[in-house]
């Protein structure tokens, strides 16, 4: 690994700062904050499960012995900034190094130009083996190609937890729609349903208590008959009796005709007694 010396010495670094060196790494500073909708600027307010991607401001020179490795600055990582974009600088790179930062803390964090927001170390590289040499890589092109990716790519939230949200609950209703509108429709169906049978029973009850049902029809016409079968029995009886008394008078009037030989005695009543002259038997 090399020391600041040997960093500073063979110019691995250019356009760095001295205070930037330190005893084996250098730590590199934001040159250009990209925003999520691609544009660019010099700082940027990360929100909360926020992210945006960094620019060194700082271009790389590695020859084709040094290699060198990017790593995370601890004390951003405690404020909950994380940088994601940490590897190996290979051997013969030249250009600026970027990265993007999450904020998985609860508050918002704030990334500036000239903050240091990587920690590069350096390795020399056994020349053993043939290496080929990487393309430089220019500026320009470099931040076109990370705001591109940027505006492709991401939105304001690295977890887009809003557009998750909607997006699932969207593939759910889309999912289990006909499902519910079918059971919707059932349940409307059950409903009206019930709805009729309720109004049907309350009808058949009223009609229960309003009318009388089959049993009491007959119930009820029998005891009319039985009424009118009591009534025909007592005036049979009557009659009967007033037969049987016309009966025992025709007789007598009968005995009586015998023994008067013929004569009607006019004094007895009954109901073979001839009535006066001009006047009408009852
Ligand atoms: N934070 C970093 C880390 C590395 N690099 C540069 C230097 C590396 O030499 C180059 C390639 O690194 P990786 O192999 O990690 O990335 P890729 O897999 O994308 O590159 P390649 O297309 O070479 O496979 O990217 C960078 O710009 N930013």
């Amino acid at each position: 690994m090399l020391n600041s010396v040997q960093i500073n010495a063979r110019k691995l670094v250019l356009g760095g700062v001295d205070a930037s060196f330190r005893a084996i790494s250098y730590d590199l500073r934001v040159g250009k904050v990209v925003r999520p909708g691609g544009q660019l600027a010099d700082h940027y307010v990360i929100p909360p499960q926020g992210i945006v991607e960094i620019v060194s401001e700082e271009r790389l020179a590695l020859p084709m012995d040094v290699a060198g490795i990017a790593m995370v600055k601890t004390s951003l990582s405690n404020q909950g900034l994380l940088a994601l974009n940490i590897g190996i600088v290979d051997p013969g790179y030249k250009g600026k190094i970027g990265s993007f930062f999450v904020n998985f803390g609860r508050r918002e964090q704030t990334l500036r130009k000239g903050d240091v927001f990587l920690r590069v170390v350096f390795h020399a590289v056994a020349q053993d083996a043939e290496l080929e040499e990487p393309r430089p890589v220019d500026d320009d092109r470099y931040l076109a190609d990370k705001r591109i990716n940027m505006e492709a790519n991401f939105g304001t939230e690295f977890l887009n937890i809003a557009d998750i949200t909607e997006r699932f609950a969207k593939e759910q209703f889309e999912k289990y729609r006909t499902k519910i509108l079918g059971l919707v429709a059932s349940a409307a169906f059950i409903l009206a349903a019930l709805t009729f049978m309720l109004n049907f029973g309350n009808l058949l009850l009223v009609q229960r208590f309003l009318q009388p049902n089959d049993a009491t029809r007959a119930e009820l016409l029998r005891q009319a008959l039985d009424r009118s079968n009591g009534d025909l029995a007592e005036e049979n009886r009557a009659l009967l009796e007033r037969v049987q008394q016309l009966d025992r008078n025709l007789s007598s009037a009968i005995d009586r005709l015998e023994g008067t030989g013929g004569r009607i005695d006019q004094s007895e009543g009954g109901p073979l007694a001839r009535p006066p002259q001009g006047q009408a038997r009852p």
